[in-house]
């Protein structure tokens, strides 16, 4: 049985092919500006990282992605595997000289790619916010005063020292996923289960 799988193209698509070539699959590329390259074993295909969980959900049958981005979309799909590659984390961030923590934003305006995840922690812990959706350089916010906090993605904390700011909450440790099509896990389960184990001995 023939499997569909899905790549982010950005970031973790070195790691992520690595990581099944690896595992003992190899990955034939599309040639040119082609966007698929059907096999008789295992299709590859590259999409926009935020894209990849709505593939799956949607009848791809396996996908790499951020926590951050399953999370965010909130996605049906199964999550069997975490991967270790794309370690970041997703912080509350204000400007480094103010003197505050969570408990008491409520009232704040914060910036964000990612404002179900902010949302759903300010409900967690009670203090209402308000969200505003950005699609990237998040931290031009804080610093243009359009919000008083941003919830972002920190991985060696240069963007926040360069730009005068600190973490003042990590919300989230993340790292890249294996997620599956629910129905593919049952209708194709042998050949999936067989992919899960051998990604799982592998070391990079
Ligand atoms: N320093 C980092 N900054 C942002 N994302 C990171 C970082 N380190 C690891 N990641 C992971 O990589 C993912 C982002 O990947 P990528 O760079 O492809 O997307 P992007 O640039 O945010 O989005 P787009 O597809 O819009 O270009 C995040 O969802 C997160 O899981
Ligand atoms: O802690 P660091 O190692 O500095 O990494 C974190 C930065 O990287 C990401 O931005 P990206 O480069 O994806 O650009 P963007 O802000 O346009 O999304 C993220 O949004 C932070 O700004």
């Amino acid at each position: 049985m023939s499997l569909n799988i899905v790549l982010p193209s950005g970031r973790l698509l070195n790691k992520s092919k690595e990581y099944f070539i690896k595992s003992g699959i190899e990955i034939k590329e599309p040639e040119g500006r082609k966007l698929t390259n059907i096999n008789d074993d295992y299709s590859f295909f590259y999409s926009r990282v935020f894209d990849v969980p709505v593939y799956v959900e949607n009848g791809i049958d396996i996908g790499i992605c951020g926590l951050d981005v399953v999370l965010e979309r909130n996605n049906d799909v199964y999550i069997p595997l975490k991967l270790p590659f794309g370690e970041c984390r997703m912080s509350v961030i204000v400007e480094k000289e103010k003197d505050l923590d969570v408990s008491k934003m409520e009232g704040y305006t914060i910036a964000t790619k990612f404002p179900n995840i902010t949302q759903k922690f300010f409900d967690s812990i009670g203090v209402k916010v308000k969200t505003i959706k950005l699609h990237g350089a998040i931290e031009l916010a804080v610093k243009t005063g359009v919000a008083d906090a941003i919830v972002d993605i920190v991985d060696t904390g240069r963007t926040l020292k360069e730009n005068g700011l600190k973490e003042i909450e990590n919300i989230k440790d993340i790292s890249s996923v294996l997620i599956v099509n629910r129905i593919s896990m049952k209708r194709k389960n042998k050949e999936i289960k067989e992919i899960i184990k051998n990604l799982k001995e592998v070391s990079i």
